[in-house]
Parts: structure tokens; C-alpha cells; sequence
């Protein structure tokens, strides 16, 4: 309807500025990753992912992505290394895709767009007593960002694909155990790091983001399951949640190192 479409216009990020000042800060994500000006840094360490899959306990939609929620309350699941100070927590991934395949990552490489972007969110318990105050400071949050590029089927990410008609509808959420989010990282954990922030509202500038190098693979028909989600609610007129990436923001000199 006219409503849906105003509102969609006026709550998409070219107005977040106007509610959330900080959206034109200094460290806003994604960027446009330029790779010939990547500086490598010897001192980077390899990222050491150490997740127990009874971790996981749902899957949700929640009207703009679909999240697997994890146990945060122990360190069970954890991430260390790379550029990182101590040790980050998992609290839970999500996805990034657009209305066709050409485009859906939140990040680019030389301008180039994959067809949707994983993000693994962590947060840094040692320094910090919970998610929401981590996400607070500039070393609170520790997101891994993995593209995802048109080709085979991923069976992989099929335990996820195959649940999300449990949870079409904004709200929705279904028991979901037994998962170790490192099966959807690619062979290689290479990566480039920058200092960045949510690229959702609140956006807030707490996160260091580490962008892997390697994408893993997805098909049309898996990104379709992801497009056929709802962005609303039971009592809504249904809406498709066709695209929910953010457009790469400015670096404003900003360094991107790679390991
Ligand atoms: N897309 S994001 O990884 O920056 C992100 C992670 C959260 F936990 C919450 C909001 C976000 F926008
Ligand atoms: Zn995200």
C-alpha cells in the first residue's frame, strides 16, 4: 500500500540520519574495501574461532534479518586473535542480502557487491558485563563478515534456509540447537580489519569489524528463501523482506589492515 511504501522510504537509511546523528560519524560502516590500499600488518594474529554448538538456541525474524541466538551468558562460544585484545563472546549471526543476486553484501571489494554477507557478532566479555554496554564502547563488539557469492547450494547454510519458513512472519522465533556457526566459514580465514560500527540503528561506532577475504557459496534458490521472509507482523499487510543492506559509507581516512 502508499502507507507501507512511505514508511519503508522514510525508515530506510538516507533518513537514519535525521533520528540518528551518529550515522555521519567517523567510523560508520560498511566501506568500499580498496584492496590496493590495504596495508598489511605483520603484528595481526590468525583468528582463532572457538565455537560448542549447543550454543545455539533460536532462530528469529525479527522484520529485518534472521538471527541465530546464541547462549551469551558463559564463555562457551568464543572468538579470539586476529586483531583482537582478549576474548569475545558470540551472541549471534545474521544476514545481509539485496532484491536480486547482483547485489546484498553490506561491504564491497573495488566496488564489487556479492549477492548477501554474513555477519558473526561478539562482544567483548572480558573488559565488558554485558552486550548492550559493550556495544556502548569502541572495543566492544567483534563482528566477522563472510560474503557470500552466487553459485552451488551451500548445505551448509541449508539448516538454515530450510527453517526459515517456520519463522516468515516479524516476530517469529523457533528452537534452533545444535549449530556451529564456523561450518559456514570459508578454508581460508584471511581477512581485512578496519574500526567501524552496526550498520543498523542505533550505528553505534563499536565495532571492529573483520572482513574475511575467501566467500563461500550460495545459490539463487537459498537467497530466494531469504527474500520470501515477511518484514511484517501477524496483523500487518504482508510485505516481503526483499533487501536489507546498507550502502558503503565514507572511509574518512580511515586504515583497512590485512593479516
Ligand atoms: N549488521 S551488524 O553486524 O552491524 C549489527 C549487529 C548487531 F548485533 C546489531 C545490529 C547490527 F547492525
Ligand atoms: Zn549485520
Amino acid at each position: 500500500s502508499h502507507l507501507t511504501l512511505l514508511l519503508q522510504y522514510f525508515t530506510g537509511p538516507a533518513h537514519w540520519k535525521e533520528v540518528f546523528p551518529v550515522a555521519n560519524g567517523d567510523r560508520q560502516s560498511p566501506i568500499d574495501i580498496k584492496t590496493e590500499e590495504t596495508k598489511y600488518d605483520p603484528s595481526l594474529r590468525p583468528l582463532n574461532p572457538n565455537y560448542d554448538p549447543a550454543s545455539a538456541k533460536i532462530i528469529l525474524n525479527n522484520g529485518h534479518s534472521t538471527s541465530v541466538e546464541f547462549d551469551d551468558t558463559v564463555n562457551k562460544s568464543v572468538l579470539t586473535g586476529g586483531p583482537l585484545c582478549g576474548t569475545y563472546r558470540l551472541r549471534q549471526i545474521h544476514f545481509h542480502w539485496g532484491s536480486n543476486d547482483e547485489a546484498g553484501s553490506e561491504h564491497a571489494v573495488d566496488g564489487m557487491k556479492y549477492a548477501a554477507e554474513l555477519h558473526v557478532v561478539h562482544w567483548n566479555a572480558e573488559k565488558y558485563s554485558s552486550f548492550v554496554e559493550a556495544a556502548r564502547q569502541s572495543d566492544g563488539l567483534a563482528v566477522m563478515a563472510v560474503f557470500l557469492k552466487i553459485g552451488e547450494c551451500n548445505p551448509q547454510l541449508k539448516k538454515i534456509t530450510d527453517r526459515l519458513d517456520t519463522i516468515r512472519i516479524k516476530g517469529k522465533r523457533a528452537l534452533f540447537t545444535n549449530f556451529d556457526p564456523s561450518c559456514l566459514l570459508p578454508k581460508s580465514l584471511d581477512y581485512w580489519t578496519y574500526f567501524g560500527s552496526l550498520t543498523v540503528p542505533p550505528l553505534l561506532e563499536s565495532v571492529i569489524w573483520i572482513v574475511l577475504r575467501e566467500p563461500i557459496s550460495v545459490c539463487s534458490e537459498q537467497l530466494a528463501q531469504f527474500r520470501s521472509l515477511l518484514s511484517t507482523a501477524e496483523d500487518e499487510v504482508a510485505c516481503c523482506l526483499l533487501r536489507n543492506y546498507r550502502p558503503p559509507q565514507p572511509l574518512k581516512g580511515r586504515e583497512v589492515r590485512r593479516n
